[in-house]
């Protein structure tokens, strides 16, 4: 048996999608490795994982990613997105083993409207989004070969995302009211996987999000419910009609033409919804 995949999250999209792609992907539960840990006992366990499993490869999967609830919990945010990432990037580059962290569009103001380049000044409106700013700090002040992906709009047939939302929503009524001034790319969480396999081994930042025409969230859940022969009414509203804890940036749109040029295509968002949707039980 070669070296494992080491990666960081069990239960969530991504970690789950790496879990179905990789045979030898090791998934590490919060019960083994809890983020929020104080910082001693997350380098304690850091260690013993590596000298354990000698990956040849470490995925960070683990986030806090409650956007809203983030707002009223900075510091715990801050601890699981910034400081405990900074831990592992560390450890990474101490045993010179490759690592993957995963950032987000949400590090942009949004105040722009061509898609956004790695090297844009970030800015952004949220904790969430600051948190996540400081985890890209802190991993690249680690050094070694440390690749950060900012991604956007993740999603998958379960869990906590806008897709199993809106159809969750949709079981009990057959109009909703969904932002459309805010616009982005969505990601399945195969294609966001299957990337951070193509970025191991590399440095630096890229940019990752499904392809083709940008999207409101309105048009992203018209999309959903077309697929899925759906009727359902989606009524098209400012974020000032639909109110929430955090601001969110208008545009996220991210460039991905660094990583299509450098490492592999990206497919177009439309096709992987149509595809996922179609999979449905
Ligand atoms: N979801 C999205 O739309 C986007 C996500 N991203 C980024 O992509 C990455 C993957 O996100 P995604 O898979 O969607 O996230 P999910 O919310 O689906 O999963 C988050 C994972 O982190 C784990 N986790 C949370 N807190 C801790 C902790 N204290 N210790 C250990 N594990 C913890 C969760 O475990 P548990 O089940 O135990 O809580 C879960 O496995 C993250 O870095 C995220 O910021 C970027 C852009 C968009
Ligand atoms: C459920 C719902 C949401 N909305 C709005 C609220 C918000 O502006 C937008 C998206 O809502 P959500 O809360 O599902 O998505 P949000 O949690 O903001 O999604 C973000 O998650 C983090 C982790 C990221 O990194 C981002 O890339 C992005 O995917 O849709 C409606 O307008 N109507 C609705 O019925």
């Amino acid at each position: 048996m070669g070296a494992p995949l080491l990666v960081f999250g069990q239960t969530g999209q991504l970690a789950r999608a790496l879990a179905r792609l990789v045979d030898d992907a090791i998934t590490i539960p919060r019960a083994t490795f809890d983020l929020a840990a104080d910082p001693a006992e997350c380098r304690q366990t850091l260690n013993l994982l590596i000298d354990r499993y000698r990956p040849r490869g470490v995925i960070n999967a683990a986030a806090y990613t409650h956007v809203d609830r983030a707002e009223s919990e900075r510091a715990l945010a801050f601890r699981i997105n910034a400081e405990t990432p900074a831990l592992i990037a560390q450890t990474c580059a101490r045993e010179t083993i490759p690592f993957v962290h995963i950032s987000t569009d949400y590090v942009f103001d949004g105040d722009q409207t061509r898609p956004w380049r790695e090297d844009d000044p970030t800015k952004p409106m949220n904790v969430y989004g600051q948190s996540k700013l400081a985890g890209e700090l802190g991993v690249q002040d680690a050094g070694g070969q440390a690749t950060i992906l900012r991604t956007s709009w993740v999603y998958d047939l379960f869990g906590r995302n806008f897709v199993t939302t809106m159809l969750r929503l949709a079981e009990d009524t057959s109009q909703l009211r969904v932002v459309d001034d805010q616009i982005g790319r969505p990601t399945h969480a195969n294609v966001l996987a299957m990337s951070a396999l193509a970025a191991l081994g590399q440095s630096g930042l890229f940019h990752v999000s499904g392809t083709g025409d940008p999207v409101s969230w309105a048009g992203f859940a018209s999309e959903i419910f077309r697929f899925a022969k759906w009727d359902i009414q989606v009524t098209p509203v400012p974020s000032s009609e639909y109110p929430t804890a955090a601001t969110r940036p208008s545009y996220s749109v991210l460039d991905v033409s660094k990583f299509e040029q450098t490492l592999a295509p990206l497919p177009d968002w439309r096709k992987t919804l149509r595809q996922a949707i179609n999979q449905r039980g």
